[in-house]
Formats: C-alpha cells, structure tokens, sequence
C-alpha cells in the first residue's frame, strides 16, 4: 500500500473531487461518516460525554460532521472550536452553519479562554490540526493539546494525533496529541511507523473514504507499506524438476571464539527458507560445534583457531552472508578488505562486518553494488552519523545507498528497507523479536533467498517480512518474552504456510 505525501494527499483529494463531480463538503461529509458508524458501531448508544476539539480547518470541519451526527442519534456531546486562526476553510463554516442549525452550540476556545474540564471517564475527538499542520502550534494551543493528554481521556483523533506533522517530526513533541486511537483517512502516514512520531499514534486504523483508485494507482511515492498483498507477487514457486543445485549455495562467513552460535542460527535460517546447499566459514573453534548443531550444512575453516583471518572459498557461491558474530580483530579486518575486493557479487552485511566499514570508510567502495546491509539504529548511525529527527535518518540513509548503490536495511518496530530512492515498510514482527540472534536469523535468511534468484532488494524485503511473520507465528505460540532466535528459525515454514493460507470464508466456499 502506497504512503503519500500531504500534497499528494491534497492531490487525490482534488482528483476524487474533479472525477466523481463532487463538492468538498460532499467529501468531508463521507470522510466524517467513516468516523461516525466506526464510533456509532462501538459505542450502540452509550451515554458517554463525548467531548469534540474541533479546529477551523477541513479536520475541524470533520469533526463538526461528526459532532452533528453523534448528536442526531442521541449522544450526549460537547463541541469546542479551537480558534486558532481567522482564516477558517469554506467547509468548516458551512459544517458550523449545519451544526447551529441543530440546535448545538460550540463553546469557541481562544487565547486566553481557560482550559476547559476533561474527566477520564470522557471520550475527546481530537479533530483540531490535520494534515495542514505547518508549524508550530501557538503556546495555547499547545497547553490545550498537553491538558487534554494528561486528562488520560480515551481520545479519538480524526486523520493524524493534532499536532504532529506528517512530513516531519513534530517542531514540541509536548504540543502533539498522544491518540488512544487513530482513524486515517483512506492512506497510511509516514509518521505511524518510525520511533519518534509511532508512539503518537501507537493505535491506528484507515477508513476508506473512496479517494481517486486511479490516481493512487498511477502515483509514485517514496515509501510504500508491505503487507502481504505486496508480498505474495515476490514470491518465487519452486519447480517440480528441480534439485539443491537449482536453489544455489550460500556462504555464511562469521563467528569468533565464543559467538559461533550466530553462524548456526544464519545457517539454519538460509537453510529454512529453501536454500539448496550452505556452507558455513568459520574461525577452526567453529568446526565441530557446526557440524553438529547443522549437519546440512558444510564447514570451511581457516588456519586461526579463534577468529577469521582469511576468506578463501574454493567455488563461487551464489550468495553471501557476512558478518554474523565475526568479531573486529586486525587481521578480521584485513581478511574482510581482501575479500570484499575480489568478490563482485552482492552480498548480505551484516553486524560486526558493518562495525568494520564504518571504521575503514576506504572500504565502502569495495562493497559490490547491490550488496545488502542490515544495520539496527546503532550500526547505521556508526555509517551515516547522527541525526536529529528520523526523517533525517531516512534522508541521510537513503543517500548512502545510492551513493553506494546499496540496499539498507534498517532494522526496528518496522524495519524500512531503502533501494533506489525509494523505502518499504514492513508490516510483521513483535517487540519479542528484540532478543540475542535475530539478527543473525534475518542475514541468513536473506542471503538464502539471494542465493536462490530472488533479486537484491526483493530478497531483502521479501525476508525481512518473512522473518517478521515467523516472529509473529513464534510469539503466538511462546508470548514475546520466551522467544528466542532458533524458534523464529522454527517457524520459517509456518510463515510460508501462512503466506498462502486461504482466508476463512474463501476455504468453506473452495476447500481445495
Ligand atoms: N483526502 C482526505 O484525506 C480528506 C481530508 N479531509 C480533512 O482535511 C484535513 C486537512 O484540512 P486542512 O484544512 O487542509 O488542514 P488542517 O485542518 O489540518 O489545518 C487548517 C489550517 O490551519 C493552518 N495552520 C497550520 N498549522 C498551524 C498552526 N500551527 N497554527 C495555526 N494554524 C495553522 C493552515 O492554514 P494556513 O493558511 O494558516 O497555513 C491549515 O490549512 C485532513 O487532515 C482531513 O481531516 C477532508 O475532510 C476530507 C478528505
Ligand atoms: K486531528
């Protein structure tokens, strides 16, 4: 699903208007509908005191919508217009001429009207900033916004928590609303799924309001959402006439004395999603525990016992994966430099090998285009630098991988993967998934994927959301905190499963 930009929003607002040969507020009325049986459907009458902030704009017109429909059907609500400005839109006027008309009159709040009485036991509407949020809200706006939070008041916001911009972070984290629940019209946001702006809007939920299907159809954007209707399309079936030489041949480089069990755990993981044949290059102190705990898969040793000082694959693999609890030792390092210079062909990069080129940026070049790199926040920040805001981070990390001509992978709540300007929010995993190994289970499990055909940047979002869902299979089963990093490996075949499991409805109709 297609992320847009508030002025592509505006676009397809303008668009939907033009074709379906509708006005505004004919718009604003289905929009506040949406918002009105979603309420309506839950609360079936509950004498509850509904309290609207209504701002002067269309996202306070929606809320006025709201507040005359609640109020026809018996709700017992309380409207307040947050007069903010005098540039009021022609909807939310001709929405306040309607609502007076019903026989409701809102309580208008300005600058220096005093902060009105909200009890937990209320239901507000936060309806005061929408998408048109452009700087910073007035001081009294902003203590209105931190008076309704501390009401802890179950609240409602229409569109986007107000206060919070959708392009940027917000400019007084104090001044945004913390939604109980979000309904957004038609389209995610951005700002739903990073960690500065995601706590805001912890709960959300789109409403369709039937913007232009064309338009969004046609229109580029810089993020898109995956889910699994993105997800199933990528998938590449396997062929009845096949064998293990068609699926190809992983090398999973890494470990150090005391952290082989990460190379076990990439090991298993490429092996589970579907990779024909792996081998595994370890320090010696590897050998045997591998050959063990993986008999699937082969094992290549150097001369050192307790670290990797040479890369020396006597065949060329299909994919690789490198970095897994390898360790920044000197002579690691230079092994890492040499290797990376006589291998043209992409590869997954992964932990300490990252923490390696952030140290010897000269090594950035070498990298082999289209290569993979999977940094958690840290091992990124070690690549790009700091940044202020997460829009930055995205900005900073997008121009590293096209200067570099690189997939990032950058790995959180929702993990975005940046490829050719563009990134890809995924949609799967859990908070249990924060747990020692992850990692080392996604590396595996994306070079495995490379390893058999899929390209760079649909093996890294294809597994990344694979990895997701084999979490989210192992936390319904364990709970998040007894998840551990060999159980996502698990139920890597389960999430397959999943991937092609016919909903309900459709099975009784069509069993087979
Ligand atoms: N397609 C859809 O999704 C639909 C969305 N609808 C709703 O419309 C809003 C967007 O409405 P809009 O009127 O454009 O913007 P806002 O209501 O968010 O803001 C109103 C105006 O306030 C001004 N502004 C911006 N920031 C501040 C500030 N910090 N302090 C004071 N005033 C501010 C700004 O105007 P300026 O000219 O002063 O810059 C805004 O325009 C969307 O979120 C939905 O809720 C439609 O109802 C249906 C279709
Ligand atoms: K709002």
């Amino acid at each position: 699903m297609k992320i847009f930009s508030s002025h592509q929003i505006y676009q397809a607002d303008k668009s939907t208007i033009q074709k379906e040969q509708i006005t505004s507020d004919a718009l604003m009325e289905r929009a506040a509908t949406q918002l009105f049986e979603w309420m309506h459907a839950r609360l079936r009458g509950t004498q509850v005191n509904i309290k609207l902030f209504c701002g002067i704009g269309n996202n306070g017109g929606d809320g006025l919508v709201l507040a005359r429909k609640l109020h026809e059907h018996g709700y017992s609500i309380h409207v307040f217009v947050v007069n903010y400005s005098d540039k009021r839109s022609e909807d939310f006027l001709l929405n306040l001429e309607r609502l007076k008309d019903g026989k409701v009159w809102p309580d208008f709040i300005n600058n220096d009207s005093g902060l009105p009485n909200i009890s937990e036991s209320d239901i507000v509407v936060d309806a005061i900033f929408g998408i048109g949020l452009n700087r910073v809200p007035d001081d009294w706006v902003g203590n209105l916004i931190a008076h309704i939070n501390a009401s802890n008041a179950f609240t409602l916001s229409v569109d986007v928590p107000s206060g919070l911009p959708v392009d940027r972070s917000p400019w007084e984290p104090s001044y945004v609303i913390r939604s109980s629940y979000v309904l957004s019209f038609q389209l995610p946001k951005l700002i739903f799924f990073l960690p500065e702006t995601g706590a805001y809007a912890n709960q959300w939920e789109l409403l369709d309001i039937g913007l232009d299907a064309e338009f969004i159809a046609k229109t580029e954007t810089d993020f898109e959402l995956i889910g699994r209707p993105e997800i199933l399309p990528k998938y590449r079936p396997r062929s009845k006439f096949s064998h293990k030489g068609t699926y190809g041949h992983a090398v999973i480089i890494g470990g150090s004395y005391g952290k082989i069990g990460a190379v076990q755990l990439a090991c298993n993981a490429c092996l589970s999603v579907g990779c024909g044949l792996v081998t595994a290059v370890v320090p010696k102190c590897g050998y045997h525990s591998l050959q063990t705990a993986v008999p699937e898969a082969m094992v290549l040793t150097g001369s050192r016992d307790k670290i990797i000082s040479r890369i020396e694959i006597p065949f060329s693999p299909t994919a690789v994966g490198i970095g897994v609890g390898m360790g920044k030792d000197e002579d690691t390092v230079q092994a890492l430099a040499v290797y990376l210079k006589g291998s043209g062909a992409p590869m997954v990069i992964d932990a300490d090998a990252l923490n390696i080129l952030s140290e010897n940026r000269d090594l950035l070049k070498d990298i082999p285009e289209m290569s993979i790199l999977t940094p958690h926040p840290k091992e990124l920040e070690r690549l790009i630098g700091p940044w202020t805001s997460d829009f930055e981070m995205l900005d900073k990390a997008k121009s590293f991988a096209d200067r570099y001509n690189l997939v990032v992978v950058i790995k959180g709540a929702h993990t975005i993967t940046l490829y050719n300007g563009k990134g890809y929010v995924n949609t799967t995993g859990n908070p249990g998934m924060a747990t020692a190994g992850s990692g080392d289970v996604l590396t595996g499990m994306v070079a495995g994927l490379l390893a058999q055909g899929y390209p760079p940047a649909e093996a890294a979002i294809f597994g990344v959301y694979l990895h997701g869902l084999a979490g989210d299979i192992g936390a319904s089963k364990n709970g998040y905190e007894a998840l551990k990093a060999s159980i996502i490996v698990d139920n890597i075949g389960s999430a397959y499963s999943e991937l092609f499991r016919k909903p309900e409805a459709e099975q009784k109709e069509n069993p087979r």
